[in-house]
């Protein structure tokens, strides 16, 4: 048996199995070539860019959420270097004569200081403050898109939870955040947080303590607070917002019906350079109106409230917006919600009305479209956005939901409609009490009415065209109205391609007459179904097109005898 020895410099063919040219063919040149050579990024970011976007005004309410958050982000930076998050008791010689001498917070001088002595300090904090405002009113409106056209519909349900959660975050993020100037406002929200925590069962006093370090206000709220506000919290938002955006690329981004979209393309301009060039512009816009806005309106001028003092509370003070719905059910909460057994007192009142409405509010928001999904039984992907009118129960279950909180929302003004309007005070919160169970059914049905309406004009214009007002008499005697046929790219977005249908119930028992076990269930199931799909108008397929103007309906009818109803195909 021989031995052959090789040195290493003696390759054989078969031990060469990748040889890599010094630049990959169709490689990037210059400096995007140096980073790509030890990055290997170019490759993600060629595709990257030439993602399609389609386009449509109400695709930029996420964009002013991203931008206006990001606004946060950048001034949140410029106030942290001249905030300080301390309890420790100073007196104030700043340049705002009329708080000279007072006895106040570090945490209160050092934003008084930001406000009147830092250069620029009183924009960056309203532009910050207006920001926080503009991000959550531009998340919710983001939101109500989402639900009403059905975008949160299989594959996107988990980009709907995270938005939830985001949607959560930021107003815990906006509490903690006008809760560290320690201004009277701000110490009265934190006392009333305090007291929600109370009333946890068994642990809380003991949570409360925890987390106050001891009794209220005490000297650790703050500087916790601030930890959270500008660490934590940013970071987790910022790490769901990565995540969220991701998975619109990964599902791509819906779309409006129109000629030539359908469930599985997407007509757009691609990011690079048409959507590029617009998100930057806009992100300039969103910014120079914020600036605009705090440069023209003042938004919490902590100087004119003093600094905090449990013993005060200013009258007729209010939370920022997005706080007002948990403040309002608890002024509505009966008085007489408390009940004692075993030396612990439950404040059910509080407990019900505030503390556990806010986690059931996100909770019931983020289980939305499993609950949708489980009623209709659709497991089909959807890329196609629907006119919130086609989906009419839908439509209704988020008129109502805004009505509720709605409701609950202006009963944090009670106090306020009740000076401004001469009003009593009591009338006002009975009026609101009542109004929280009626008043979203009104709208329930009221919503559901006007889709159903509205589907029967659509599904009478698209078989029937527009009429004209110009009456024709035929040489036998009777009258006809002329009708025009709708433009071709009209009839696109009445037309749905997609109709959904209730839940079909299998047989109640098997083939020897047993019953079937998780019937009932099923049955409910129907029944949820049946109500979900209920005097909805089946919107014009295709199929009911061709055959209206296989009729010659689509040109022509005799007023009055038009058929408006069809049945569901
Ligand atoms: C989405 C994110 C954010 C929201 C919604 C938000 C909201 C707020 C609000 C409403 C205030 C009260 C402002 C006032 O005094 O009138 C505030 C204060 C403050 N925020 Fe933020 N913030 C955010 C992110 C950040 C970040 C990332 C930082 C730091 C890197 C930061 C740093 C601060 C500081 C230091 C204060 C206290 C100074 C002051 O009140 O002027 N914020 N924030
Ligand atoms: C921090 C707040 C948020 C930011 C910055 C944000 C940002 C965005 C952006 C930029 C898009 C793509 C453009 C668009 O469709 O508008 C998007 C899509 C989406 N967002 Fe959000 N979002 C936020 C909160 C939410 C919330 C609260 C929800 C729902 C509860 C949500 C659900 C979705 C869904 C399902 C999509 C995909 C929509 C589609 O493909 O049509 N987002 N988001």
């Amino acid at each position: 048996m021989s031995t052959t020895t090789r040195s290493t410099n003696d390759l054989r063919a078969d031990d060469i199995r990748e040889v890599r040219p010094a630049r990959k063919p169709g490689g990037v040149a210059g400096v995007g070539g140096w980073v790509d050579d030890r990055t290997g990024a170019a490759k993600g970011v060629r595709y990257m860019m030439s993602k399609v976007f389609p386009d449509h005004w109400s695709f930029m309410l996420g964009e002013v959420a991203m931008y206006s958050m990001i606004i946060c982000l950048i001034t949140g930076v410029f106030l942290t270097m001249w905030f300080v998050p301390s309890a420790g008791h100073v007196e104030y010689d700043g340049s705002y004569v009329p708080l000279k001498g007072i006895h106040m917070s570090e945490a209160y001088r050092s934003t008084l200081d930001i406000s009147f002595d830092v250069r620029g300090g009183l924009l960056i904090r309203q532009i910050h403050h207006w920001a926080a405002l503009i991000f959550v009113v531009a998340l919710v409106v983001h939101m109500f898109r989402v639900f009403f056209t059905g975008a949160f519909r299989k594959p996107r349900e988990i980009n709907w939870v995270i938005g939830a959660l985001m949607a959560m975050l930021a107003l815990v993020e906006g509490f903690a955040g006008y809760s560290l100037p320690d201004d009277l406002l701000s110490g009265t929200g934190l006392r009333a947080a305090q007291g929600f925590m109370l009333t946890i069962p068994v642990i809380g006093s003991y949570f409360v303590y925890f987390l106050f370090g001891g009794g209220f206000p005490g000297e650790a709220i703050i500087p916790r607070l601030f930890a959270a506000h500008v660490l934590l919290l940013p970071a987790i938002l910022v790490g769901l917002l990565a995540a969220h955006l991701i998975l619109v690329m990964v599902h791509k981004h819906t779309q409006y019906p129109g000629p030539g979209r359908t469930n599985e393309n997407v007509v757009g301009y691609p990011l690079m350079p048409v959507y590029t060039a617009k998100a930057g512009g806009f992100f300039f816009i969103v910014f120079g109106i914020t600036a605009l806005i705090a440069g023209l309106f003042s938004i919490n001028a902590i100087w004119n409230y003093g600094p905090y003092d449990p013993t005060q509370v200013t009258a007729g003070s209010q939370p920022d917006w997005y706080m007002g719905f948990a403040d309002g059910a608890l002024r509505l909460m009966p008085g007489w919600t408390e009940v004692s057994f075993g030396g612990f007192t439950l404040t059910y009142g509080v407990l019900i009305g505030s503390l556990l409405l806010l986690p059931l509010v996100y909770v019931l928001l983020g289980a939305y479209p499993f609950f949708e999904r489980w009623i209709t039984g659709d497991d089909r992907e959807h890329h196609l956005l629907q006119r919130p009118r086609n989906a009419p129960t839908r439509t209704a279950i988020g008129l109502a939901a805004i009505t509720a909180y709605t409701v609950l929302w202006a009963a944090a003004g009670n106090d306020l409609i009740a000076t401004h309007l001469h009003l009593s005070i009591n009338d006002i919160t009975w009026f609101l009490r009542i109004g929280f169970f009626v008043l979203p059914l009104v709208a329930f049905w009221a919503t559901k009415r006007v889709c159903i309406s509205l589907q029967r004009r659509d599904r009478d214009l698209v078989l029937h065209g527009r009429e004209t007002g110009r009456i024709m008499r035929t040489a036998d005697g009777a009258f006809s109205e002329k009708h025009e046929d709708i433009d071709e790219y009209t009839r696109w977005n009445l037309v749905e391609y997609e109709a959904a249908r209730p839940l079909e119930l299998g047989d109640a028992t098997d083939a020897n007459g047993v019953p079937r076990p998780g019937t009932t269930s099923d049955k409910r199931r129907a029944r949820l179904s049946r109500f979900f799909f209920e005097d909805d108008i089946p919107p014009v397929t295709p199929r009911d097109l061709a055959a209206a103007h296989h009729d010659g309906h689509g040109h022509e009818a005799i007023d009055g005898h038009r058929p408006v109803e069809v049945e569901r195909s």
